[in-house]
């Protein structure tokens, strides 16, 4: 079933859980996705970044995705991700994405509440929701993202940053990194119980791969309702075509292809039972 974000976050605030937002840019991406969510019997985010359009075109895409979801019986909701440009927010609203995350993050507070503010208003006259950043994330090891700065969100930045701007989800950085870690990470818990208390919107934790469990089903519980996981699932697929083809070398590329996804969707399937968080 397609749905909207706001609705898969709202149904996780009722829950205690998360929903895993997996970075998806093909088809097997995609379809690992969908069928994890299918499998597990939970909801899922499809999350399409700004910086794929060069290797999958973003209407293609989103009619790609939406024809899947309606086959299935589970909620799946489409997200643009890391988005820097007004022009690829108006083309994911205008190809049925259900929410957009607008990265302001590399900005003043000033310039990111402005600019955060206008996307919000053109966002919500078109019936879609905003997830919008402040501090920014640090690069970890296999990330393709660019380098962050790295600030740790501010609560009281933040309540005014959702004040002022009137964004859905807010993307807050409280120590996970995008890639993997190089040691132990820590999630500032602290933090985070601060921004809860201060902003009644939905949060987001960005850098899912490699954080290890218990900080992050204690995130959950601290209100973290939307987790973004891309560099764990890349090596995964990445580990899964190096052994077919060490397998067989001359393997068609559709079976090292299908493996690829297989793998993918069983560690998909992990991660959405874990968020579900169950006790
Ligand atoms: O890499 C991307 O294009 C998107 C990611 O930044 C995503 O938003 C994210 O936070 C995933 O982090 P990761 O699991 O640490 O790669
Ligand atoms: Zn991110």
């Amino acid at each position: 079933m397609y749905t909207t974000t706001k609705a898969l976050l709202d149904f996780a605030q009722t829950q205690n859980s998360a929903i895993a937002a997996f970075n998806c840019y093909n088809a097997e991406t995609t379809q690992a996705a969908i069928n994890a969510a299918q499998e597990t019997e939970q909801p899922v985010i499809i999350a399409y970044g700004e910086r794929y359009q060069e290797y999958m075109n973003l209407e293609a895409f989103a009619a790609f995705t939406q024809a899947l979801a309606k086959q299935k019986s589970v909620n799946i909701s489409l997200h643009l991700d890391h988005s820097y440009e007004f022009e690829t927010i108006k083309r994911a609203i205008d190809a049925g994405f259900s929410s957009v995350m607008y990265d302001g993050s590399t900005h003043s507070l000033e310039d990111n509440v402005r600019h955060t503010k206008e996307i919000v208003d053109y966002a919500h006259k078109h019936g879609v929701f905003v997830e919008a950043e402040i501090g920014s994330m640090k690069k970890g090891a296999f990330s393709d993202e660019e380098e962050g700065d790295g600030r740790l969100t501010d609560p009281d930045e933040a309540a005014l940053f959702v004040k002022e701007t009137g964004v859905d989800f807010l993307a807050a950085s409280i120590g996970t990194v995008h890639g993997m870690y190089e040691g132990e990470p820590e999630i500032r818990l602290d933090l985070l119980e601060e921004i809860k208390e201060k902003c009644s919107v939905p949060l987001v934790l960005h850098g899912g791969s490699g954080t290890p469990e218990n900080q992050v089903l204690q995130a959950i519980d601290r209100g973290i309702r939307k987790i973004n996981v891309n560099t764990e699932i890349s090596l995964t697929a990445a580990g899964a075509i190096a052994y077919q083809l060490n397998k067989n070398a001359n393997s068609h590329l559709s079976t090292i292809m299908e493996y690829a996804q297989s793998t993918m969707t069983e560690h998909m399937k992990e991660i959405i039972t874990l968020y579900k968080n169950s006790k």
